[in-house]
């Protein structure tokens, strides 16, 4: 059970100093304790901790204009953030780490701003259909944090100028998609501002646990951790280096598509998969890793798991039962 809440904010803009701050709260926080961590970053765009930083960002471009290129140790898609973004972690350990409070959290928050947010089936965050929160989880050990954007008055021509649109993405929902799948909350709360947000979501965090909550200060850490960490998150060898070892990955050709599957297994189970396919039916593939995350990694454990496909039409359920069939003939 959650017996302490804890707040606590970055008062600088920093990303690899934030990220670092966020790693350390990880690590140092008390087994029954629940720490609700809120940050900004200048002109950064974040990536996933599997993610190839050259493909997902217009890296020169961004370093050109002052910004930084920072990568995360959660997995996932690569964001863009300025003072109009405000980031939420949650740091908590195994046994009291739960997405659904963590969410309703930050659903509250935005309702009691006068805003209707709903949680989307995937990793987001909605108001009218449109994401303003992208969010990510990482855990380690007993140790996670579940993490993510909220879009207040993000500057939508600079984030689509830095992120680059995948092939699929741009398929399927046209040349603007990165910029059209997004919205701000100001659109729907106009008076909004950042200390109300803030303390919308402190409220909110206590309402839903039903503690008071403490402040803790930045002052209050291990200044000489911090700063070793920020070292890492700055690092070259963090950002660009890091060798995106998928260490399986297999591919073939179909009368509807080229398609190409990567998984990342960790301790028998499948951490991470990565489907690149030029079909003309991107939302089909998009959606596959979802049913192949977190499960074994052993044939007819994804052969099962894809036949829970919900295929939405006759096209896509063909599609899934050609996969099936060439899953069945690989080596895996
Ligand atoms: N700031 C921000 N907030 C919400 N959505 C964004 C943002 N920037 C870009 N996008 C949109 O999300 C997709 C990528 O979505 P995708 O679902 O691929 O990835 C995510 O959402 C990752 C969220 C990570 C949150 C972390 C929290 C603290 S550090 S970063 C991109 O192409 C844009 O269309």
């Amino acid at each position: 059970m959650v017996e302490k809440i804890t707040y606590i904010e970055s008062g600088q803009f920093h990303p690899y100093k934030n990220l670092a701050v966020e790693e350390y709260l990880l690590l140092h926080c008390e087994p029954q304790e629940c720490i609700l961590y809120l940050w900004q970053n200048q002109n950064t765009v974040v990536i996933g901790r599997n993610q190839n930083a050259w493909k997902e960002c217009k890296v020169e471009s961004l370093e050109e204009n002052g910004g930084h290129l920072a990568r995360r140790l959660s997995g996932g898609g690569a964001v863009y953030h300025d003072l109009g973004n405000l980031n939420f972690t949650f740091l908590v350990s195994k046994e009291n780490y739960s997405i659904d409070r963590q969410l309703e959290v930050i659903v509250k928050a935005v309702q009691k701003l006068g805003a209707k947010a709903e949680k989307s089936g995937r990793n987001d965050i909605l108001i009218d259909g449109k994401k303003f929160s992208g969010n990510a989880f990482y855990e380690q050990e007993q140790h996670c944090y579940h993490h993510g954007t909220l879009m207040m008055n993000v500057n939508k021509e600079m984030l689509s100028k830095y992120l680059t649109v995948s092939k699929e993405k741009l398929q399927s929902k046209g040349v603007d998609s990165v910029k059209s799948r997004v919205t701000n909350l100001v659109d729907y709360i106009p008076d909004l501002t950042l200390e109300a947000l803030k303390k919308a979501l402190r409220e909110a965090f206590e309402e839903v646990y039903g503690l008071t909550s403490n402040e803790c200060k930045m002052e209050d850490l291990d200044q000489k951790e911090i700063e070793m960490r920020t070292k890492h998150f700055s690092s070259w060898d963090w950002r660009f280096g890091r060798k995106i070892d998928f260490q399986y990955e297999i591919s073939k050709r179909f009368s509807w598509g080229q398609m190409n599957i990567q998984f990342q297994v960790d301790k028998g189970k499948i951490s991470d998969v990565n489907v690149y396919s030029d079909s003309l039916k991107p939302m089909t593939i998009e959606k596959l890793p979802k049913y192949l995350k977190g499960i074994r990694y052993h044939k007819k454990n994804i052969c099962s798991e894809l036949r829970l496909y919900w295929a939405e039409d006759k096209q896509e359920e063909e599609m899934i039962a050609d996969i099936i069939e060439w899953i069945k003939e690989e080596e895996l």
